[in-house]
């Protein structure tokens, strides 16, 4: 008889988006994202600070379509210049590969774009449930003052695909003006390696 791959539980803390066993835990600081914020006179300035912007924590189990990749993310509040602490935000590598994000904590945004030039965004607030549908990049940014705290899962199989998101990032930028998450044009969209 084949080994089966057993059941098992894993503790989330409510209170702080912690998950019990940590499993494989992806912390990105400013340094590891610097290239992505619009503002580089705000990131040249706050690059000696260079802040934690989140921690992805990530139940491991295998990477194939018969499993379920599931995760918490801690996205901190905080702005470079006047945009918003986010994720890098990537497409799946298999890109038809859809995911389901559920807040727990905070409030923040949900920004998503295919890659002939749709976008959405959606706002988060402890309840949401998100579905990235197929084929849509995603990334999430923490509008609030608290951390911001969400629950992902997602296919086994899906990988990641930064791509473009890399150097050009996203159509849209969410930015502070006037004490109000607003999301601008980004200048930057469109014009990698063309
Ligand atoms: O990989 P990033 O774009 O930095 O996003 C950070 C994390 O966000 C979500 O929680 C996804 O489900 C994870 O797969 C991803 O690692």
């Amino acid at each position: 008889m084949t080994e089966k791959f057993m059941p098992f539980v894993t503790e989330l803390d409510f209170a702080t988006g912690k998950l019990n066993p940590e499993g494989h835990v992806i912390t990105r600081n400013l340094s590891h994202m610097k290239d992505m914020y619009y503002d580089q006179e705000a990131v040249r300035q706050l690059l000696g600070q260079n802040p934690l912007i989140y921690v992805v924590y990530n139940v491991v189990v295998p990477e194939t379509a018969a499993h379920i990749q599931h995760c918490v993310t801690i996205l901190y509040p905080g702005k470079v210049g006047n945009e918003y602490f986010m994720t890098k935000g990537h497409y799946h590598e298999v890109l038809d590969r859809a995911e389901i994000y559920f807040c727990l904590k905070g409030k923040g945004q949900l920004l998503m774009q295919t890659q002939d030039g749709a976008f959405a965004s959606i706002d988060m607030v402890p309840g949401s449930v998100a579905y990235v549908a197929p084929e849509w990049a995603h990334r999430t940014v923490n509008t609030g003052d608290e951390p911001f705290v969400f629950f992902a899962a997602y296919p086994g199989d899906a990988g990641h695909n930064y791509g473009d998101i890399e150097t050009e990032g996203f159509a849209k930028l969410s930015v502070e003006q006037n004490g109000e998450a607003v999301l601008v044009d980004n200048p930057r969209y469109g014009k990698a390696g063309k």
